[in-house]
């Protein structure tokens, strides 16, 4: 089992700003993580570092077994899938869908005179029908809903059959149908032996699919929890990572937080009055 993603005292700073202060973070073959937090916690910095686009200001990232700084990104970067709103916004509206995910196969968003092999075309289709969005390929990407584009930005960046995949909040912009379809997609994509490692990034702990393993919770650029997931969604855990005081539930596999009412907080208060 080696490591699929190492950061070791690893910050970014920007300015007088300290982005991330100090990530310790390993990510090992099989597993599924979720980067969780709130605004401005970093989770976007981890992106971009994770996916071999940005270099820390002090300590080490290692990716796939490549240290950043050492290696040539333009090679790394095929290797690590990533779906994110910045990615998706770089896509031709009239594009259609399933030149939106062959195009993957080159690491170019809009198709030009690109020859695509038969097995590409295959691949391409298939992945659009893992999302549900088959049916869709023929379609034009600017006139699909959000909920379908981001299933199509998940399969594009399948595409390149990489080792990592990195989701950056997938579920921004979802209602709650389109939210709970990605949800089970993301399950079964986590379900599956053959699927890369998954990083999943988001601020909602009601986003988190079941089959997911392992939790990263950032608060201010540092890390205020890490590991097997039943260890790091406690009240104690979310309620220090969130600033506010949670109630957090499981329900199978499936995770809810809500803050706690005066009334839960101060139990007391209610004799008084
Ligand atoms: N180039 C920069 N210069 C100064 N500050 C920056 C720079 N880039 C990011 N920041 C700040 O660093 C902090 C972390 O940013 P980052 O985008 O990683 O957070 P995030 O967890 O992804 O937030 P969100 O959930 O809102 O997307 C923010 O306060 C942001 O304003």
């Amino acid at each position: 089992m080696g490591d699929v993603l190492q950061f070791d005292d690893v910050s970014v700073r920007r300015g007088t700003k300290t982005i991330l202060d100090g990530v310790n973070w390993s990510v090992e073959e099989g597993e599924r993580w979720v980067v969780l937090g709130p605004n401005g916690a970093g989770k976007t910095t981890i992106v971009q570092l994770a996916s071999a686009r940005m270099h820390p200001s002090a300590g080490q990232v290692e990716i796939l077994g490549e240290r950043m700084g050492a290696v040539d990104v333009f090679e790394l970067r095929p290797r690590i899938g990533l779906a994110s709103a910045a990615l998706a916004d770089r896509i031709p509206g009239g594009e259609t869908v399933l030149d939106v995910v062959l195009t993957a196969s080159y690491g170019v968003t809009g198709r030009w005179r690109e020859n695509y092999e038969t097995l590409d075309v295959g691949r391409a289709h298939d992945l659009l029908g893992a999302f549900d969005v088959a049916d869709l390929s023929g379609r034009l990407f600017g006139t699909l809903s959000e909920g379908e584009r981001k299933r199509v930005q998940i399969a594009r960046a399948l595409m390149t059959d990489p080792e990592v995949l990195i989701l950056d909040e997938p579920g921004a912009g979802l209602d709650l149908g389109g939210r709970e379809e990605l949800v089970a997609a993301l399950g079964e994509l986590a379900a599956d032996v053959y699927s890369p490692v998954l990083i999943l990034i988001t601020h909602h702990v009601e986003e988190i699919p079941p089959g997911f393993t392992d939790g990263l919770l950032l608060r201010d650029g540092k890390v205020e929890a890490s590991g097997r997931l039943e260890d790091v969604m406690t009240p104690q855990d979310l309620s220090r990572t969130f600033g506010l005081d949670l109630l957090v539930e499981r329900h199978g596999e499936r995770w809810s937080a809500r803050a706690l009412t005066r009334d839960e907080r101060e139990p007391e208060r209610r004799h008084v009055l």
